[in-house]
């Protein structure tokens, strides 16, 4: 059913139709968290939590395709993540990448719960149930999942299937999404801007901490007055910018000093791609030694980024797509992904030993 403006001629003028969705609480309803599941995000929240307080030595990996646009081919690499998370589980926690919601510089495919069918049908209830029909599969493989939380409705739908949320380069300024990561039941990393600017995201973890009230969406899909407490487990991400890489040694030192200078905690996340790759999914590799190499030498960087999919590479959306490749940024292929995460692995006993040398 769509529904036309007609009652509301005034400030109608530029919006062509509202369309009804299903309410957040009849999503979760049809889609119900299995205990499963629901095990696997509570653990994946309680790990993730645990080593950015520095209670748990491992590294936490956040590895997966940039955007989700085919659901079974995400469904193969969570199934091929999942052995190789068992394997890495006494040195890294790996958490997969689900994002389904694309921030654009212009604009761009805005991913899969804005138009699954990636041809501007933008059928988002159907973007939603299928969304959530692959975390409960993901999740019910003892998979925890991460995704960048965008639209301030989204989270009413998926937020209980995520064990760790970011809030992205383009929107670490926005009020709208600080307040958002202050009620998230999970740990929120937000990124350094696209300029590189750190102190955006360093202002952005005190708003983010901060208790807040605002307007938002309450689980029947009407309007309400959302008030949290804020999340003490909100973390930097360098990310790199349009000036350069941030992911060696000197600019970890120099965020981890900006992030004491403010009382948080000295630890980062590091994204590999991004500003950090130039967006050459090639380059990945290169950033993950560097970050091997940190980690070995007792570095603070306490998480990983790395954007990989089942087929190196990225395509522009069309008929004739490779299965496995993304169709935003590029990412490593599945092989690659393996080395990546052995090489982060071999890493942790060699830092074990440096700490416990140090003690
Ligand atoms: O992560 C994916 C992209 O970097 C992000 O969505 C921005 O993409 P764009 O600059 O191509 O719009
Ligand atoms: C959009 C992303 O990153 P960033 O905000 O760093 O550009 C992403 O991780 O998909």
């Amino acid at each position: 059913m769509t529904t036309l403006l007609e009652s509301s001629p005034l400030d109608g003028t530029r919006t062509t139709a509202v369309t009804p969705l299903p309410s957040p609480a009849l999503l979760r309803h049809e889609l119900p968290v299995s205990a499963t599941a629901a095990d696997a995000v509570r653990r994946g929240r309680a790990d993730t939590e645990a080593i950015l307080r520095g209670e748990d030595d491992r590294l936490l990996v956040v590895v997966g395709p940039c955007s989700i646009h085919d659901p079974d081919a995400a469904r193969e690499y969570g199934a091929r993540l999942a052995a190789e998370a068992a394997r890495h589980a006494d040195r890294l926690h790996v958490v997969m990448r689900t994002y389904f919601e694309k921030p654009r510089s212009t604009v761009g495919w805005k991913g899969l719960i804005n138009d699954p069918g990636l041809d501007g049908s933008f059928d988002v209830a159907r973007g939603l149930r299928t969304a959530r029909a692959l975390m409960l599969d993901l999740a019910g493989l003892g998979l925890p999942l991460g995704c960048e939380f965008l639209d301030p409705i989204t989270p009413q739908y998926l937020a209980d299937l995520v064990s760790w949320g970011s809030i992205g380069a383009r929107t670490a300024a926005s009020q709208v999404h600080r307040q958002l990561a202050s009620g998230l039941s999970m740990p929120i990393g937000i990124k350094n801007g696209t300029d590189g600017d750190v102190g955006v995201a360093v202002d952005a973890l005190g708003a983010a901490a901060a208790p807040h009230a605002f307007m938002g969406v309450t689980p029947e899909g009407l309007a309400g007055l959302i008030t949290t407490t804020g999340n003490a487990d909100a973390h930097l991400i360098l990310r790199g910018g349009s000036t350069g890489p941030n992911h060696d040694e000197a600019s970890v030192a120099a965020a981890c000093a900006a992030l004491r200078a403010k009382g948080h905690p000295g630890r980062v996340v590091v994204d590999a791609s991004h500003g950090n790759s130039g967006k050459d999914h090639r380059r990945q590799p290169a950033v993950v030694a560097d970050l091997a190499r940190q980690r070995a030498a007792g570095g603070p960087v306490a998480g990983v980024m790395v954007e990989s999919f089942l087929v190196e590479g990225r395509q522009e959306i069309g008929p004739d797509m490779v299965r496995g490749r993304s169709v935003t940024d590029g990412c490593v292929g599945w092989d690659t992904t393996v080395a990546l995460l052995d090489e982060l692995a071999a890493a942790e006993p060699i830092r074990r030993d440096r700490v416990r040398n140090r003690a």
